[in-house]
């Protein structure tokens, strides 16, 4: 396992105690979400099951026999764990490198408490190094990309992928993300855009981050 692996499956560990029994937890997508289902996995006769961000984290959950269950037959949630691409020690993120983005903004938006978890390199000190993934409807895809270039990023659409809602993604580059409350705002209101990777509006509740050193919590 790569450093950078082991220090994702620490935050993934520390989060198991924000479990308890008979919860229905909301899973996001991701690598260091992937260590985190397969922790869960340990704990399955104790919570009622999970609520999935995407295809991949259902058919990993459904693999280890935890039972994957419907948004809307379970109502609000309890807690959400998920990692990130970027995040900020406001707690505000960058999400959707795997294009989970949306079905992530959702479970988030519906959970009680919403636990981070990754290794220490995500933390920064501003958002927008990593290029900012925005879900567009397909027949959107060009007229998102000019607004985004007016917004002063270079859009570039994610080759050959399609997300679990059959959109397409923009990956957009060089964006100065100096308020990511109204950056999300503002982007979200684009004729076309389904969901932008800011989780600023609804940010984390805790972040638990993994390094060398082992394991540290924001909140
Ligand atoms: O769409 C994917 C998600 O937002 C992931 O949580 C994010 O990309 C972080 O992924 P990883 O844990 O693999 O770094």
């Amino acid at each position: 396992m790569s450093d950078s692996d082991t220090y994702k499956k620490a935050a993934a560990e520390a989060a198991l105690e924000y479990v308890k029994d008979d919860m229905v937890v909301g899973i996001g997508t991701g690598s260091t979400a992937n260590h985190f289902i397969d922790l869960l996995a340990a704990m399955k006769g104790r919570i009622e099951g999970a609520v999935a961000s995407s295809e991949v984290s259902a058919e990993r959950l459904r693999g280890h026999g935890i039972p994957v269950l419907d948004l809307n037959a379970v109502g609000p949630l309890p807690l959400y764990v998920d990692g990130a691409d970027e995040a900020t020690e406001h707690l505000h993120l960058i999400k959707g490198g795997g294009g989970a983005l949306t079905r992530e903004k959702i479970v988030a938006a519906a959970s009680e408490q919403f636990v981070c978890i990754a290794d220490e390199t995500k933390l920064v000190g501003q958002l927008g190094a990593f290029p900012l993934p925005v879900e567009v409807i397909p027949m959107a895809r060009s007229h998102v990309g000019r607004q985004m270039l007016k917004l002063g990023g270079q859009p570039e659409l994610r080759p050959g992928f399609t997300t679990d809602n059959g959109n397409l993604i923009l990956d957009v580059f060089n964006l100065e993300i100096l308020n990511p409350v109204e950056m999300e705002k503002q982007i979200n209101q684009i004729a076309g855009v389904v969901t932008v990777g800011i989780f600023a509006q609804r940010p984390a509740d805790v972040l638990i981050l993994g390094g060398p050193k082992g394991v540290r919590v924001l909140s």
